[in-house]
């Protein structure tokens, strides 16, 4: 492929993300915290499987879910896959087959509820709602290990580029395959797993444009102790990632994190935190800790798109109704 077509399939497909958030208003919403509110409803997902649990039992929850946050006002919102792996599902006996089906399964239920929900507020004349865009979550290693690694980037001495590249090869191929608008490479705590994603997007020639958000648990660096200047430098020659941020990380670091990313990349900045809770990865629950409410988000919020960001967001331990309030906050400013 030529560098000048190269370049061109580049714009197209960060344009395509860059058109939408300029039509959202100049910032777009993401929803919330997915597997908080799988349990609000009450499944229960203290499993290795954790939140992809409800693919297998309760895919109702997971359309029920979809549908709260559309209400609520994400433009963008993000599939049940964070933690939906071919070898997690196939060690609870499940076939390939089947656990193939179960990814393509999580993309289908979030494009179901956008495309049900769009239907529903299109005959409603002047609704503020954009019709949203479905981002597949690919949760990182960390989280398919279930041992809360994707807080502290050890994956052993084992684990290198080759196994990450192959643990992340199919899946991804899968949920490409079942045609979501974007990829979301969630909680991404070191920059070896940063590498595998970027090299696995050019060689497989992904087509759909990705964000690739870090966690950080210092408010300084990634989570293995990796500065996000050297994250970052293999993110930035990628063509296929058009967005790169912040996930489940507490809120009182992203107004740092985002100026250090203005930094250190042109990309879009997104940023989607928790609520500030610690995840306790033994115990599998969150400990309270200097925890933000929703009224404090939205301060936060409208502080984070100041900086720069421009897709925002919750992760764990927020709800639609956080959501709601971001969205009223970052659409008025607009
Ligand atoms: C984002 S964390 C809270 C997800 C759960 C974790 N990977 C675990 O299974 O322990
Ligand atoms: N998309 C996932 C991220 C967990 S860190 C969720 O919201 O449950
Ligand atoms: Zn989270």
């Amino acid at each position: 492929m030529g560098v000048l077509f190269e370049a061109k399939e580049e714009q197209e497909r960060a344009g395509l993300l860059e058109d939408f958030i300029q039509k959202a208003g100049g910032c777009a919403v993401i929803d919330g915290g997915f597997a908080t509110q799988l349990e609000i409803h009450g499944a229960s997902i203290n499993d290795p499987l954790w939140s992809a649990l409800c693919l297998i039992n309760s895919p109702h929850l997971i359309s029920k879910v979809h549908l709260e946050y559309l209400e609520a006002g994400a433009d963008i919102i993000v599939t049940s896959s964070y933690q939906a792996t071919l070898p997690g599902f196939m060690s609870r006996g499940l076939s390939l087959e089947q656990s193939e089906e179960l990814l393509e399964k999580s993309v289908k239920l979030a494009t179901e509820a956008r495309d049900l929900f769009w239907e529903t507020v299109e005959k409603i004349r002047d609704h503020s709602y954009n019709r949203a865009l479905v981002a597949a979550s690919i949760g990182s290693y960390g989280a398919y290990l279930a041992d809360g690694s994707e807080y502290s980037g050890c994956y052993g001495a084992d684990v290198d580029l080759n196994k990450l590249k192959d643990f992340h090869r199919r899946r991804l191929q899968v949920l490409v395959e079942a045609g979501p608008d974007l990829l979301a490479f969630e909680t991404i705590p070191n920059k070896l797993e940063a590498q595998a994603v970027a090299e696995l997007l050019e060689e497989e020639n992904i087509e759909i444009p990705s964000w690739i958000c870090f966690s950080s648990v210092d408010g300084v660096n990634a989570p293995s102790g990796e500065s996000f200047a050297e994250c970052l430098e293999v993110i930035n020659k990628s063509k296929k990632i058009v967005a790169v941020g912040i996930n489940c990380a507490p809120p009182q670091f992203v107004h740092n994190l985002i100026h250090k990313f203005n930094e250190l990349t042109e990309k879009v900045i997104v940023v989607y935190p928790n609520s500030g809770e610690t995840w306790d990865g033994v115990a599998k629950r969150w400990l309270p800790s200097k925890c933000f409410n929703d009224e404090k988000f939205k301060v936060l919020a409208k502080r984070w798109h100041d900086s720069g960001a421009k897709l925002i967001g919750g992760c764990c331990r927020t709800t639609p109704s956080t959501i709601r309030g971001l969205s009223k906050v970052l659409k008025k400013t607009n």
